[in-house]
């Protein structure tokens, strides 16, 4: 790997070289990409810096009278391929180079599902648990109005992440409809439905990993019924994938959350679990299922894993344990790198995340499709569209994963850096 010679090559002078964090990662994996590229080889360096990065101060007045100051980030990775998509953070640790990251994660994850986007992420550095809601309501709306001059529907659209939700959207789309004069939903995906928020948008991320599962198994001649699931993290992601395999016959053995691990060999009911953390703060004490200790978690014999809680749950520590047949990660970069080597050398089908929990970003398009031509879709259209473009994604991943003898995960990111090269290639350069 030439990860050194290559960033010190194309590092902008605004990059500690020494720390690096996630953009270091998102170099290196680019390198393994690019012999992989062709002739489009020449355009790389694109990829390797973001196209424009805001960084902003956002002053508010506290409820106690005193004035705080925030850093905000808005950075656009790539647009060749249409505006910028991706969330915004609300997190004390946010800095630029994270920023820079996740946005060049989203520009990767949309492409390689074939979205009309290109890759945006922004963030607020600031503890949300610390401030009001009337607080944080002018912190928003003030980093939207710095930030206004580079977002709008056409030209980057941001959505919810961590420590965000459709109640921030809200207020963000507000803010841009008073500045433009003119009321705009399409500025930003993840709105209340009143809003020109989407049906079918808070189960998308699970539903996606659910039909990512079923075309990998398709791969490996395996059923889905029958079959036995082994699930970290029972929330949106987890709850909505855990309960579609239910629902298909699938025996969920076991299931992790914060609060600890439970396992029935004869599969847990998610009906019954669903309503029972509706009451509770977890999955601890649901009495139709036995608690075992957080690592056997791991060692449970699976045809399916689904981590769909943090990053960083795969490691050089557990991996050996894991005795299941497919991987589909419903978090964000679950398997460390030294992990998913281990597992591809015991022969566990990885299907990776920027593939695998794409959904919600599918259904995001969806809404900006839905608030472009103000005509909103039905449930089940929604659902039929997310399925039909969640396994077209797969497909063409898994093709050039065989093509090329190379996992899913380089696949996905050969398949993304291609779309996106080409079309900055035909684009041209400007002027
Ligand atoms: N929601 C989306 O649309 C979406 C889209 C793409 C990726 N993701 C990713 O999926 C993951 C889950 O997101 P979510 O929306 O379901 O979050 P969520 O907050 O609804 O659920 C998180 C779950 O993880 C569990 N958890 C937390 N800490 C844990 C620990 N130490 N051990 C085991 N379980 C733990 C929680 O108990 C909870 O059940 C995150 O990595 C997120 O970035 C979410």
């Amino acid at each position: 790997m030439t990860s050194e010679i290559t960033t010190s090559h194309s590092l902008p002078s605004y990059l500690n070289p020494n720390d690096l964090g996630a953009w270091g990662i998102y170099l290196q994996q680019i390198d393994r990409v690019t012999p992989y590229l062709g002739s489009l080889g020449r355009w790389v360096e694109t990829l390797k810096r973001p196209k424009r990065s805001l960084i902003v101060d956002v002053p508010v007045e506290l409820d106690n009278g005193t004035i705080a100051h925030f850093e905000g980030y808005r950075v656009q990775h790539n647009t060749s391929r249409g505006p910028g998509k991706g969330g915004v953070r609300f997190h004390q640790d946010v800095c630029l180079s994270e920023v820079m990251a996740l946005a060049a994660w989203m520009s990767i994850k949309n492409a390689a599902v074939n979205l009309p986007f290109g890759g945006a992420k922004g963030g607020i550095r600031i503890d949300a648990r610390k401030y009001s809601k009337k607080e944080l309501e002018r912190v928003t709306r003030r980093y939207t109005s710095e930030i206004g001059l580079i977002i709008g529907p056409t030209k980057d659209i941001p959505a919810p992440d961590v420590n965000t939700n459709s109640q921030t959207m809200a207020w963000m789309m507000d803010t841009y409809s008073m500045n433009e004069g003119a009321t705009s939903t399409g500025v930003v995906t993840g709105k209340p439905i009143a809003l020109g928020g989407s049906l079918g948008r808070i189960e998308a991320t699970g539903r996606g990993v659910f039909v990512a599962a079923c075309e990998a198994a398709k791969d490996l001649g395996l059923g889905v019924s029958g079959s036995r699931v082994a699930v970290q993290g029972f929330g949106n992601v987890g709850g909505t994938a855990a309960r579609l395999f239910h629902e298909t016959g699938a025996k969920v053995v076991v299931i992790q959350d914060h609060t600890g691990t439970i396992f029935n060999e004869n599969g847990i009911n998610i009906h019954d679990l669903l309503n029972y953390v509706e009451d509770h703060p977890g999955i601890m004490g649901f009495p139709e299922a036995t608690a075992i200790s957080n690592e056997d978690f791991w060692a449970v014999a699976t045809e399916f894993l689904i981590p769909a809680a943090l990053e960083n749950q795969i490691t050089i520590k557990n991996a050996d344990q894991i005795k299941t047949k497919i991987l589909v990660e419903g978090a964000n970069g679950p398997t460390t790198p030294e992990a998913d080597d281990i597992l591809t050398q015991k022969g566990v089908h990885i299907v990776p995340d920027v593939i695998s929990n794409a959904g919600g970003v599918t259904v995001s398009y969806f809404e900006w499709v839905q608030d472009f031509s103000s005509f909103f879709w039905s449930e089940e259209e929604i659902n039929q569209r997310l399925e039909r473009l969640m396994r077209d994604a797969y497909r063409s991943v898994s093709d050039v994963a065989k093509h090329h003898g190379v996992s899913l995960r380089t696949a996905a990111f050969i398949v993304a850096c291609t779309r996106i090269l080409e079309a900055r290639e035909v684009r041209g350069l400007y002027p």
